[in-house]
C-alpha cells in the first residue's frame, strides 16, 4: 500500500447514523476511510457502528488504523449505537462529546448526514470564525448533497450574514482524495477573529470554578449534567 506523508494526525469524521438511500454515500465513507489509511490518519468519530459511521469506522479499523470512538454514556447501549470499533472514550453529554470531538483532531470532515451531522459541520465552522481554532474543516460534497446547503451560505454572504472572506473558512470537494488535499493546502482565514490563546486564558481562569459547580443527577431516562 503506498503511504502518503500527512500534516495531521488524527481527523475527525462527522457523518450519518443513516446509510441514506443510494449507494454513493458508502462508497464515499469507504474511499475516506481508505484515503485516511493511506495517508496513516487516526480516525476520531462519534462512536457505534450504525450507518456511514460505522462504515468508516469499520473500514479504518479493519485496514489497521487507529479509532477513537467519542460517546455519551446514555447512547453506549448496542441496541441504539452498536459496538465501536477501537478505542472508546465515554462522555457525559452530547456537548462533552464535540468538546472532545475537536479537542482529539487535527482537522474536520463532514461527510453526508442528517441534523446531528449538520449541527456537528456547522459548530466547528462557527468555532473557527470566532477564532476558538483554527483547524481545517472540509465537506466532503458525495453526488452534490451538498449543493443546498452551499447555495444557503452564498445567500448567507449575499444577504450580509457572512462575511465575505470567511465564506472559505471550510473546504468542499466532490470526493475524500481531493478534499484531503485541500485540507493540507488549506491556511486559516485570520479575519478579525479573536486570537485562539484568549479563548485558552479565559477557559483557565473559568474552570476551577465550574467544576466544583456541575453535579450529576438522573432523571427516569437519563443522566443529566447541570452547571449551577
Ligand atoms: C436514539 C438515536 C436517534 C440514536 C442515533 N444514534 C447515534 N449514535 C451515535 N451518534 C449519533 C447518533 N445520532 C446522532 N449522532 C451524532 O450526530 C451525527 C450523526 O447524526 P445524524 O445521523 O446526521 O443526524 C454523528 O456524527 C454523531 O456524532
Amino acid at each position: 500500500m503506498e503511504i502518503v506523508k500527512s500534516r495531521f494526525k488524527r481527523v475527525c469524521v462527522f457523518c450519518g447514523s443513516s446509510s441514506g438511500k443510494r449507494e454513493c454515500y458508502s462508497d464515499a465513507a469507504t474511499d475516506l476511510a481508505q484515503e485516511l489509511v493511506t495517508r496513516r490518519l487516526n480516525l476520531v468519530y462519534g462512536g457505534g457502528s450504525i450507518g456511514l459511521m460505522g462504515l468508516v469506522s469499520q473500514a479504518v479499523h479493519e485496514a489497521g488504523g487507529h479509532v477513537l470512538g467519542i460517546i455519551p454514556r446514555t447512547l453506549m447501549d448496542k441496541e441504539i449505537t452498536g459496538e465501536t470499533y477501537g478505542e472508546v472514550i465515554a462522555v457525559a453529554d452530547m456537548h462533552e462529546r464535540k468538546a472532545e470531538m475537536a479537542r482529539h483532531s487535527d482537522c474536520f470532515i463532514a461527510l453526508p448526514g442528517g441534523y446531528g451531522t449538520l449541527e456537528e459541520l456547522l459548530e466547528v465552522i462557527a468555532w473557527a470564525q470566532l477564532g476558538i481554532h483554527d483547524k481545517p474543516v472540509g465537506l466532503l460534497n458525495v453526488d452534490g448533497y451538498y449543493n443546498y446547503l452551499l447555495t444557503f451560505i452564498d445567500k448567507a454572504v449575499d444577504d450580509g450574514f457572512i462575511k465575505p472572506s470567511q465564506r472559505h473558512i471550510f473546504v468542499s470537494a466532490p470526493n475524500a482524495k481531493e478534499l484531503v488535499q485541500k485540507l493540507e493546502a488549506y491556511k486559516p482565514v485570520n479575519d478579525g477573529v479573536i486570537a485562539k490563546s484568549r479563548w485558552e486564558v479565559e477557559k483557565k481562569v473559568q474552570q476551577p470554578q465550574q467544576q466544583q459547580q456541575v453535579v450529576f443527577c438522573s432523571n427516569t431516562s437519563m443522566q443529566t449534567e447541570i452547571a449551577l
